[in-house]
């Protein structure tokens, strides 16, 4: 039996594609290749060599390739976007959606090329509207065409309510769907710590702040920032995406789906929860929701169609 190594690409070498090639590497998921323009090849490779160079003394031994070569990206396992621009203080996300659209576009054309198996996790914002331009370029079934937003989204609305009540977070359990805009949806009644339902824990005008500042969880941090968005979180949310499909683990993890039907919406990307194995998304679960959480939903889903209308694909 051939034993190999797993080959992870990062496309986009900033801030959050950066720190998620060093995460990757520290848990030895696979080899990683962190790719850029030709104009930042030499920064890139530097960055992907200083991370190299952590390895003997945060003890690890994946490979670490900086590059602005397509070639070197061949026959990757994992394909993980973050090409593009990110949102300065007083934009919103879907203002990027011009910009991105045509970088994700050029993107997606050369991973066809050198990556026609690889499962592809899309990061770039606006996100929903981003994967499913990268859905189309790609051309790959669905199952292989993932967005991240609701595992970042969640671990915000779980860090909140670990903070709320001075628990563990190892302990609370939350779920956060639709759109990764300003009207997500924490689900409250989905919502537990070791197994008790938070809102017998929490005032219910508690609940609701926790839930607000979910909803601009990133928008907290763009204006904390001031230049940029936020980074370590993201690629967190990312890594545990990668792990869950390489390692085969059939985590049941909120992540930006296909939907053809679930939930009453079609031709459309969205925050919904899934099975996330080595088949990518193997399942989408269908929750049982409130008329009042079908209609912020609704809402939602309505936000995440008026931008992605925007792209041609
Ligand atoms: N979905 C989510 O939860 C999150 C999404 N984001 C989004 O991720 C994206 C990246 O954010 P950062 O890493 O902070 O930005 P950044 O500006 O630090 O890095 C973006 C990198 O993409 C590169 N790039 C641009 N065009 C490219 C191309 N055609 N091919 C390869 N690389 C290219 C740039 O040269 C740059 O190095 C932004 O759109 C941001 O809004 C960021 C955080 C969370
Ligand atoms: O807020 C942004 O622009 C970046 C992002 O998506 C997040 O941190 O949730």
């Amino acid at each position: 039996m051939a034993i190999k190594r797993y080959k992870i690409t990062v496309v986009g070498a900033g801030m959050t594609g950066a720190n998620t090639a060093l995460m990757l590497a520290q848990n030895e998921l696979g080899n990683v290749v962190l790719l850029d323009i030709p104009q930042l090849e030499n920064p890139t490779k530097g960055k992907a060599l200083d991370m190299l160079e952590a390895g003997p003394v945060i003890r690890f031994d994946s490979q670490i390739l900086g590059t602005a070569n397509y070639d070197d990206a061949a026959d990757s396992d994992i394909v993980i976007i973050t090409a593009g621009v990110a949102r300065k203080p007083g934009m919103s996300r879907d203002d990027l959606v011009n910009t991105n659209a045509g970088i994700i576009k050029s993107v997606c054309e050369n991973i066809k090329r050198v990556a026609p198996e690889s499962i592809v996790i899309i990061l770039s914002n606006p996100v929903d509207a981003m994967t499913y331009v990268a859905y189309h370029a790609l051309g790959f079934p669905k199952n292989r065409v993932i967005g991240q937003s609701g595992v970042l989204d969640t671990a915000r609305y779980c860090t909140f309510i670990a903070q709320e009540l001075n628990v563990s977070f190892e302990d609370v359990r939350g779920v956060v769907l639709g759109g990764h805009g300003d009207d997500m949806v924490p689900l409250v009644r989905y919502s537990s710590v070791g197994g008790i339902p938070i809102e017998t824990l929490i005032p219910a005008d508690r609940i609701k702040a926790i839930v607000e500042r979910t909803r601009h969880g990133g928008g907290e941090i763009v204006e904390l920032l001031g230049n940029g968005s936020a980074y370590y979180a993201p690629a967190a949310s990312l890594v545990q995406m990668t792990e869950a499909i390489l390692k085969d683990k059939k985590r049941i993890l909120p992540v930006i789906a296909y939907l053809e039907g679930e939930y009453g919406y079609s031709n459309v990307f969205m925050g919904v929860p899934t099975l996330l194995g080595a088949g990518g998304i193997e399942k989408v679960f269908e929750l049982d929701l409130t008329s009042e959480e079908k209609a912020a939903l609704d809402k939602s889903a309505e936000s995440v169609r008026n931008v992605t209308a925007v792209v041609n694909v």
